[in-house]
């Protein structure tokens, strides 16, 4: 072990507190670390939106000791369907019942953010050795020797054995150290979450459920036992975007939609009030791990959500990082490039096959035609098979060959 004496005795330092951070707090205080999440917000949660879970995120959240707490708040859904937006036909249905669960030993879901974030927080907060210290942004990152020092913007030091950057797609220690410019996708995203009562009958759906259009698709599933529904339009925005979040409007949504068959436009006119998001992802790079310090989550492979995948990957991270420190025996330089050799590869195809994705489901004109035909006739055996490298993840297998 390289570690010496001194810097032992100090904690992890891990910087964002959202579904990456927390997971890997998690994975470090099992693997007997004491951690001190850093987080810029007041206080730590997640936004009011749902989110798609693969049979993978099932395998980390066991692997993280949450697996009971997290089944129990999510939705099993039948099915993952995808329709033309323009004239309403099937374009694919992959069935997500006893046959897929059997296949990958786990279920598909969606669930609240909230609801995912909650169970890891719980998780971590049983280990006893996690101190959360919000309105804390962390600004600069210095390494000296064995130990990482990072400074808030009040000024203060926090010293840690290591640093965890898992503070998101605009990442401090992302830019330190790597320096790379993020890549703004020009398309907008809206999210709502709607009440049951106020959610078209005719789409109550126990589905992941999308609808593909020119430049455009429409998503939604419900949440919390389907007395919610997760609402998500996204477009290609006539605008130059930068990559953020501000509040939308209800007529900027419609002006792109005026060609969505009415089945599907129903979702737009929904919600009350429409939080706008400009995505970014950023070309996968070969080494996130430097010294002392890594990057986890976004930070490290921040991906556009066409595959939704984003949080799995963060959740897989925090495994692999775990499972890395203990193959190494807790020393810190070695785990790191480990932890980086078992994620750069799979993530970066996360990132380029969800670009592919957005193309597919943005499809026009002639390309359109060519999506809806891509699928016909899949028996859902295919499917699962075009998934394996995916949803197949496990924690006993996550660390490279050496
Ligand atoms: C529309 C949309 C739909 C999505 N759907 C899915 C889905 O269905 N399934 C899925 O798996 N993924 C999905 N994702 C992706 C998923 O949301 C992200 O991959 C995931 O939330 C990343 O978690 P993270 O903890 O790495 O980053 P973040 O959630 O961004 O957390 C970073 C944290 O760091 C904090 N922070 C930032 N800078 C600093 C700093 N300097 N100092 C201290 N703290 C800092 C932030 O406040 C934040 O709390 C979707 C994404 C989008 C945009
Ligand atoms: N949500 C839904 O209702 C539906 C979703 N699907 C999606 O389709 C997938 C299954 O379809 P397949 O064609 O067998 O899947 P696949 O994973 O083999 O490829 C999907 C498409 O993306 C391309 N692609 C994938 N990764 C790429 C990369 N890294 N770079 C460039 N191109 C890439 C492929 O060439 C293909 O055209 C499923 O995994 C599912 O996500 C399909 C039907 C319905
Ligand atoms: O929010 C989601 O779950 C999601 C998943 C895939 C595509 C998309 O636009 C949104």
């Amino acid at each position: 072990m390289s570690t010496s004496i001194s810097s032992r005795a100090l904690p992890v330092l891990v910087a964002g507190g959202g579904i990456g951070g927390v997971a890997a707090a998690l994975a470090l205080a099992r693997q007997g670390f004491a951690v001190k999440v850093l987080e810029q917000a007041p206080q730590l949660g997640e936004i009011g939106a749902g989110i798609q879970l693969g049979p993978n995120a099932f395998a980390a959240f066991d692997a993280l000791g949450i697996g009971e707490l997290a089944r129990g708040r999510a939705v099993y859904t039948d099915e993952m369907v995808m329709h033309d937006a323009l004239d309403e036909r099937l374009v694919g249905r992959i069935p997500t019942g006893e046959p897929f669960r059997a296949r990958f030993g786990n279920p598909y879901a969606v669930i609240h953010r909230a609801d995912i974030h909650t169970s890891l927080l719980e998780g971590a907060r049983a280990h006893g050795q996690i101190e959360t210290l919000t309105g804390t942004r962390i600004e600069a990152v210095q390494q000296e020797g064995d130990t990482v020092t990072v400074r808030d913007q009040h000024g203060q030091v926090h010293v840690g054995q290591a640093l965890i950057g898992a503070d998101g797609v605009k990442s401090v220690v992302r830019q330190q150290y790597v320096g790379d410019a993020a890549r703004v996708s020009g398309h907008v995203v809206y999210r709502a979450v709607v009440e049951k009562n106020d959610f078209p009958e005719d789409l109550r759906w126990n589905a992941a459920s999308i609808w593909v259009g020119p430049n455009y698709h429409l998503v939604h599933y419900p949440l919390r036992g389907g007395e919610q529904y997760n609402v998500v339009v996204t477009f290609h925005s006539r605008e130059q975007e930068e990559w953020g979040v501000r509040e939308g409007s209800r007529q900027e949504v419609q002006s792109y939609y005026s060609d969505c068959c009415p089945r599907a436009r129903q979702l737009i006119d929904l919600p009350k009030s429409w939080k706008r998001w400009a995505t970014a992802d950023r070309e996968p790079i070969g080494q996130w791990s430097f010294g002392r310090a890594t990057l986890l989550g976004d930070a490290a492979h921040p991906t556009l959500q066409y595959i939704a995948q984003g949080a799995c990957m963060a959740l897989e991270d925090a495994v692999t990082l775990g499972q890395a420190l203990k193959h190494c025996g807790n020393d810190w330089p070695q785990a790191l490039r480990l932890y980086e050799r078992s994620r750069i590869a799979r993530t970066a195809r996360v990132v380029l096959s969800a670009r592919e994705m957005g193309r597919i489901f943005h499809a026009s004109g002639v390309e359109r035609l060519v999506r809806n035909d891509l699928w016909k006739g899949r028996t859902p055996q295919r499917f699962y098979d075009a998934m394996e490298w995916l949803y197949g993840w496990k924690a006993e297998t996550c660390l490279a060959e050496d």
